[in-house]
């Protein structure tokens, strides 16, 4: 007896209603961002996945990462600001990011402050307008006890902070130092050999994911490899956390300088050279704050059209 099956009928397809975003695209350093006017809701207007959609850079837009301006939450800000990476995973802050964020809220509000606080998953976060498009952004402190950043590798000061831990990937022994600016990284100057990084030798595709994905990092982290050029002058290559190979990272370049002091390599003003150009970073010793300084600017404005996740 033939036995008769019911046929697997597919669902008619409905097309997802799709929504047309209006955004501004801005870079700092060529770390490049698609800026969305939030601030009337607390929710971000596009989602993980419409963001990482967007970031696409043959679908989309093309950018490292969405960034909203949203209405302030904390009582003493002026607005907040939430980011997403390329892959749509949220980070807690963004150094160039906020340079660009501060840089789209003057256009967008004439009668903003030239200084503000922004609301971030890390804290509160203070942007300054300075002349010729550039930004200095207060970073807030760094943290530096292993739990905190997170991360499993054993700490090797009695404050609890990771410096100069050896880490094996790919099979040499890494020299690594933690530092959370309120998202992760790992910073080396070298191996256990003694043998300093030079960047030109560094396979930041094959090695970048190795960091990113290690075990010892269970919230991932983004992974900086510096060359130094003085006490006061680095060349630093990096692989982001959710974005990968990007041409600079403002909080990495800030956790650089906090673990070169640690390890006695770095001065406390340092010129951080990316392959976008370069930083000025401080750590100061009277406030242990880190302050910022770089450029951001607009490079075009326009409208994409959004459709829901299940497209
Ligand atoms: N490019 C940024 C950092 C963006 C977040 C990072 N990918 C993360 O996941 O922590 C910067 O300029 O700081």
């Amino acid at each position: 007896m033939r036995v008769c099956r019911p046929r697997c009928t597919a669902a008619p397809a409905v097309a997802a209603p799709a929504t047309t975003l209006r955004f501004a695209k801005y870079q700092g350093l060529g770390n490049d961002f698609i800026l969305v006017d939030n601030r009337h809701s607390a929710t971000p207007l596009v989602t993980p996945s419409q963001a990482a959609k967007a970031c696409d850079r043959h679908f989309g837009v093309g950018a490292d990462g969405v960034i909203f301006a949203l209405p302030p939450q904390a009582p003493d800000s002026d607005y907040a600001m939430r980011i997403y990476n390329s892959d749509g995973s949220e980070p807690e802050m963004c150094g160039n990011g906020i340079r660009c964020l501060a840089r789209f809220v003057a256009e967008l509000d004439a009668d903003a402050p030239r200084r503000y606080r922004v609301d971030t998953l890390a804290g509160l976060i203070q942007p300054e307008l300075l002349p010729g498009g550039r930004v200095r952004v207060d970073m807030g402190e760094p943290i530096l006890e292993a739990n905190a950043i997170p991360t499993t590798l054993q700490p090797t000061t009695p404050e609890g902070a990771v410096v100069k831990q050896c880490l094996t990937v790919d099979g040499k022994e890494w020299f690594f130092t933690c530092v959370s600016m309120g998202n992760p990284h790992a910073i080396t100057f070298g191996y256990q050999d003694g043998t300093l990084i030079q960047t030109d030798s560094i396979d930041l595709q094959r090695v970048g994911p190795l960091f990113e994905h290690n075990p010892v990092f269970p919230a991932r982290t983004n992974t900086e490899f510096v060359e130094i050029l003085s006490p006061s002058h680095v060349r630093m290559l990096v692989w982001e956390r959710g974005a990968g190979i990007t041409l600079a990272c403002g909080t990495g370049a800030c956790a650089t300088v906090v673990a070169g002091v640690l390890e006695g390599r770095l001065d406390r003003s340092c010129r951080v050279d990316l392959p976008g150009g370069p930083l000025e970073i401080e750590w100061r010793q009277a406030d242990n704050r880190i302050y910022m300084t770089g450029p951001a600017e607009l490079v075009f404005e326009g409208t994409t059209s959004m459709t829901g996740d299940e497209a």
